[in-house]
């Protein structure tokens, strides 16, 4: 899954036919280097990051939606938490909803109901506003697949198919250096919900805090977290640097599918 971020900041100019055509040749250059789907944000989720309205959100991501449909195969996933952005996003070709809100957020629950898309359900702890605070669990695994399990339940009780849903343990969300390092090391026990998992590590601050590397540093952590990730049982890995990604992921698979049966 490679990332697309469609905020100004993370663009040249901030002028928006420029960032569209910028971003579309941004993600056709990932889907080149080998990303199956195409993580499409409008909206920071990183700590302390300024909540976006939904018109802006959508005039961000809407126009490069429709001109990535037009020009690839790969599957275009929305990265929101947004019900308006959600339906417009799909109407435009988006077939996975990644909503790191898990779809609480009022009519988001209903909104991917009516879309029939996948759905990436992610756990967090508080909000992007507060959850670095002082993120506190008693058993993070058990805690997270307790809340993983039930969201599934509920989409499943509101007529999502359990094979639309996709888990997540929400790395970096609302969680220390240790309780990332916790549950990537027993992403098995996510397992147990027969579902795929999906893992976001790229580029994550718990490599800062492990490493002492600074953002622009943070690759070989990253890669060696997402194999590790990988032979885990992780399904589906959110990256920046695609090509690097592929070849760590492909090599533990590799590995993976030569153990004997566990
Ligand atoms: N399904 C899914 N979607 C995602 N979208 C993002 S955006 C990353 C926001 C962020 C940046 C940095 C830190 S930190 N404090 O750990 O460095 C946390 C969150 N991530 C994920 C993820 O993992 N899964």
């Amino acid at each position: 899954m490679g990332v697309l971020n469609v905020t100004p900041d993370s663009f040249s100019d901030g002028g928006r036919h420029t960032d569209c055509a910028v971003a579309v040749a941004h993600a056709l250059s990932m889907v080149e280097e080998g990303a199956a789907i195409i993580d499409v944000g409008g909206e920071s989720t990183r700590p302390g990051a300024t909540p976006v309205s939904e018109q802006e959100e959508l005039d961000r991501v809407i126009p490069v939606i429709e001109a990535l449909r037009a020009r690839t195969d790969a599957v275009i996933s929305i990265d929101t938490m947004k019900p308006a952005v959600m339906r417009a996003a799909c109407a435009a070709g988006a077939e996975l909803i990644n909503d790191v809100m898990a779809l609480r957020m009022p009519g988001a629950l209903d909104a991917a109901v009516a879309t029939g898309a996948a759905i990436c359900l992610m756990h967090m702890q508080g909000d992007p506003q507060t959850m670095q605070a002082a993120p506190h669990y008693d058993d993070v695994v058990q805690e997270v697949s307790d809340f993983l399990a039930e969201r599934m339940a509920c989409c499943v009780r509101n007529g999502i198919a359990a094979e639309r849903i996709v888990l997540d343990p929400g790395i970096g969300f609302g969680k220390s250096l240790e309780h990332n390092l916790t549950l990537l090391a027993n992403l098995d026990r996510l397992a147990v919900h027969g579902r795929p998992l999906l893992v976001g590590v790229s580029r994550k601050s718990m490599f800062g805090a492990l490493l002492g590397r600074s953002v622009d540093q943070r690759l070989p952590g990253s890669l060696a977290a997402a194999a590790f990730a990988v032979s885990q049982g992780a399904v589906i890995v959110r990256a920046h640097d695609v090509a690097a990604t592929v070849d760590a992921v492909r090599t533990a698979h590799a590995l993976k599918m030569r153990r004997a049966a566990t």
